[in-house]
């Protein structure tokens, strides 16, 4: 059953108010159901929800994302969030729409109607929708940016958040060009909060980020990557006689289990999950060689169990595995 969202207009509008514990508190459990804030999540939500920017460093599956859901509900207006995959954006978007939270992305892989429908939205006097998710080569469109300032004027943009900040650093990892231009959101929308976001701890890369975007004086939250429920460990192919074989007999040894396998290449990922397949270990391939119908199906079909493991390339996002790479390929248990 969906819940019905707490209205926004019961929260005091004071800042003050609004990011106040209790009232973030009441938003958490009632909207997501958990008990209270982890880690670093109310402090980097307090912070952007009395305007102040923030760059904030949590692992893998911290929560990030709930720093930029709960001030969405806070607040009146549009949190719009700036992520790099499209298979990320559905996911998040399809399970705030569970919850009964008005979110939605814009990409070209939509239909037209679809995204005619969200600007319909955007431009009506008073939009629907609370998390808006799109990509940076969106924002960097002349056309979306005027939207984006119109929306602004209006007094509708509440937070400005970019997950997987990192991709702006060319020292980091997975610099993407598009990325850079998220600079030109300082210069567009000066007022407007902005909240980096990402799990790459190297000092280079976050003093990056923080220039790039023109942070003002950020609030600079780092968690532990400390993850004592998570195990590590490195097989080396050499020493074993088959990787594929040995790969089969630890996904067996483990019962029934969701996996993810990375692979370096997407003839890998193709040959792996064939040859799984062929061992009744029921798997997909995932790679951007995919088109995006396909990608979708893989990814569904996998979030609900119909397919236990994926064979990846990192295409399939950045959940985390993409250095513990070790002779060809890496897994990551969820
Ligand atoms: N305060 C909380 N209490 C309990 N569970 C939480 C809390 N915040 C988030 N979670 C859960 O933690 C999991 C990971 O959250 P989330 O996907 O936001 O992490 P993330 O940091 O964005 O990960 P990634 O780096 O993969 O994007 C989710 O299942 C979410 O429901």
């Amino acid at each position: 059953m969906k819940k019905s969202p707490l209205p926004v207009q019961n929260v005091n509008r004071s800042d003050k108010n609004v990011s106040g514990k209790e009232v973030l508190v009441k938003l958490l459990r009632w909207h997501f159901g958990h008990a209270d804030f982890r880690g670093k999540q109310l402090e980097a939500i307090q912070a952007v929800v009395s305007g102040r920017d923030c760059f904030c460093l949590m692992p893998t599956g911290g929560g990030k994302s709930i720093c930029y859901q709960i001030p969405a509900l806070a607040k009146p207006g549009i949190v719009l969030v700036v992520s790099p995959l499209i298979a990320l954006m559905e996911n998040q978007v399809m399970a705030l729409k569970e919850k009964g939270i008005a979110a939605e992305y814009l990409s070209s892989t939509q239909a037209t109607h679809v995204r005619n429908k969200i600007h319909e939205d955007l431009d009506s006097g008073k939009p629907s929708v609370r998390l808006l998710y799109v990509t940076p080569e969106l924002i960097a469109t002349k056309g979306f940016m005027l939207k984006l300032r119109k929306l602004h004027d209006r007094g509708l943009l509440n937070l400005i958040a970019i997950d997987e900040a990192h991709c702006i650093s060319s020292w980091g990892h997975d610099f993407r060009p598009s990325y850079r231009q998220l600079s030109t959101l300082r210069d567009s929308l000066a007022d407007v909060p902005v909240l980096a976001l990402t799990a790459t701890a190297a000092p280079k890369v976050q003093t990056d980020v923080i220039e790039s975007l023109s942070l003002r004086n950020p609030l600079v939250l780092k968690s532990s990557f400390n993850r004592p429920n998570i195990f590590y460990e490195v097989r080396y192919k050499d020493l074993i006689d088959n990787a594929y074989t040995d790969l089969c007999n630890l996904l067996k040894s483990c019962g029934n289990i969701c996996a993810i396998i990375y692979c370096l290449e997407r003839t890998t990922c193709d040959d792996l999950s064939l040859h799984l397949s062929s061992t009744g270990i029921s798997s997909a391939a995932y790679h951007a060689g995919l088109n995006s119908n396909l990608r979708s199906t893989v990814l569904d079909d996998w979030l609900s169990s119909k397919k236990q493991v994926i064979v990846a390339t990192v295409a399939f996002g950045s959940w985390g595995a993409r250095d513990k790479r070790s002779n060809g390929f890496s897994t990551e248990w969820v």
